[in-house]
């Protein structure tokens, strides 16, 4: 057989491995698939994929995959004593499978169940096909406590604790000689030459980082939590930031669980611990949904919000992705979020607000923008967590924030908006939040010239907020809308609780 230019003759007398197949949780410890793999007395490969269909996809970025690269030469350099090596391979699951498998007879693929998007879900199926003709055995270890092949959210939440509760699997390493085998797909020159750079302004790979930032949270950084969660300067160092971390398994949900369970029994600030411990059960709620409807990526959760029409204005759209739409706060968290690829949940929020409600645009043109700017994009989270602040689930509340008064209120000196937007450095205090509304005599008393090169805004914001909250609103009285929720409600909520917000 030829796959890609690679001819697969099965060799004779192949000799019986395992598999572990890495993907998000690229980590060490707390890990099941590692320890079932040493456990079990075949020796055993470990991949990871570098998928071409996958890495190509609209919601995915260079980012991404950098983070994932140096997360696996970390541990690359801790299991290479054992023997042992994470092997990067280029291609099709099905491809680098059936090539391992002509090389070697596989057993067993140890990974973990992956609550992703259609592309890898379909993969996943095909996938499976393969392994069962192949007599090939897929364990697929749950992940965080998500659940697969639910109906309902019924006793949910009891047994999300008690995975949370439960030890942490301790991974050890035995000495082995290294199985001999030739990758026939690396990363190609040119993918390898980006991936080996590191943008200084990311989060740093890997799960001793991990540990690092949970440590500082603990001790430290986590004192002000609460109080800061929504300004957009504050959070960066009163948030936990390890959602990088947690998205590319780094870490476990449990390890950062236990982790910050156990500070907060001597920690002089537990409730803003405990608010942390809140969240990532949150996570899991969200995620859960997405493992039950992966559908969440591109289509409205509740259909009858596909009858609400968006005309699309393209140029609107640039703007909001450029950060040049005219208000300062919309632009400063886009800048920064190309640069450093993390902001805080509000002020995500208030982008997808501004781009569905404010510029009225389909939540579709934004959400792979998004996805690719994050760094700890996870879709689980990412595409509910869309349509939720879009407006289109028809359960949640539906809030449009003023980006104007967002910015008074949580950036009052424009100290984080002036971090972004060095072209507004001069504009004094009072009018950092709506340098539009200078008078052409201040301008002058200011020495801004009368072409700045900062945007007027691209829509009047008071009547972008009105015409938005009558359309959405007014929607939610459709038939189809209140015959969705009732679905939603019993499939994706506890009891028909409301979903959190922060
Ligand atoms: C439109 C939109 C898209 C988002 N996309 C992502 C995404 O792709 N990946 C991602 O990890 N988070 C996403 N979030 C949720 C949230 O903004 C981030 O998890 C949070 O800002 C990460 O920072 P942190 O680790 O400092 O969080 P902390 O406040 O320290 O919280 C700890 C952990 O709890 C979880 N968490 C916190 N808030 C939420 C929340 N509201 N919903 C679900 N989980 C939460 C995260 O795993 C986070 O790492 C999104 C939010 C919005 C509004």
């Amino acid at each position: 057989m030829e796959v890609n230019g690679i001819q697969i003759d099965h060799q004779t007398d192949r000799r019986e491995i395992n598999l572990v197949w890495l993907k998000r949780d690229i980590r060490t410890q707390d890990h099941l698939p590692l320890q079932f793999a040493e456990r079990n007395s075949l020796p055993y490969l470990i991949v990871f994929l570098l998928e071409p269909s996958i890495i190509s996809y609209p919601d995915t970025s260079l980012r991404h995959l950098q983070f994932q690269y140096h997360s696996i030469l970390q541990i690359n350099k801790k299991i290479g004593k054992y023997g042992l090596e994470i092997v990067i391979m280029h291609a099709e699951a099905i491809e680098a499978f059936s090539f391992i498998h002509s090389q070697y007879q596989i057993r067993n693929v140890f990974s973990y169940q992956e609550s992703g998007i259609g592309l890898t879900y379909q993969r996943d199926k095909k996938l499976s096909a393969f392994f069962r003709k192949a007599g090939i055995q897929w364990h697929q270890s749950q992940r965080d406590g998500i659940v697969r092949g639910i109906r309902d959210r019924a006793g949910w939440d009891e047994a999300w604790y008690r995975t949370m509760e439960a030890p942490l699997v301790v991974n050890t390493f035995s000495k082995r000689e290294p199985l001999p085998f030739s990758n026939p797909f690396p990363v190609p020159d040119e993918l390898r030459l980006q991936l080996v750079q590191y943008p200084s302004g990311f989060q740093p790979a890997g799960e001793d980082f991990a540990f690092r930032y949970l440590g500082s949270f603990v001790q430290e950084r986590g004192k002000n939590y609460t109080r800061h969660i929504s300004k957009p300067l504050e959070s960066r160092t009163s948030c936990g930031r390890i959602s990088p971390y947690l998205s590319w398994g780094n870490i476990s949900v449990k390890q950062a669980y236990q982790f910050v369970k156990n500070a907060s029994k001597t920690s002089s600030f537990p409730g803003s611990l405990q608010n942390f411990l809140t969240r990532l059960k949150w996570r899991c709620h969200f995620i859960q949904k997405f493992e039950v409807d992966c559908t969440y990526e591109n289509q409205c959760i509740n259909a009858g919000y596909e009858l609400l029409e968006h005309p699309s204005k393209p140029e609107l759209i640039e703007a909001w992705k450029q950060g040049s739409t005219g208000f300062p706060l919309v632009d400063a968290c886009m800048r920064c979020l190309e640069a450093t690829g993390w902001i805080n949940f509000r002020m995500r929020a208030m982008l997808v607000s501004f781009l569905c409600h404010h510029l009225y645009q389909d939540w579709r043109e934004g959400s792979y923008h998004l996805a690719r700017l994050f760094l700890d994009y996870e879709p689980g989270i990412h595409f509910p967590q869309f349509q939720m602040q879009a407006g289109v689930t028809g359960i949640n509340t539906v809030r449009i924030y003023n980006p104007v008064k967002q910015s008074q209120d949580h950036d009052p000196k424009g100290i984080f908006i002036k971090t972004w937007l060095p072209e507004l450095q001069d504009i004094p205090e009072q009018f950092i939040h709506e340098p539009y509304a200078m008078t052409a005599m201040e301008r002058q008393l200011y020495g801004l010239s009368e072409n700045s090169a900062y945007p007027p805004p691209i829509v009047d914001v008071e009547a972008a907020g009105r015409y938005a909250r009558d359309k959405i609103w007014g929607h939610r009285k459709n038939a189809w809308v209140i015959k969705e929720n009732k679905r939603i409600l019993a499939i994706h909520t506890r009891r028909g609780e409301m979903d959190p917000q922060s």
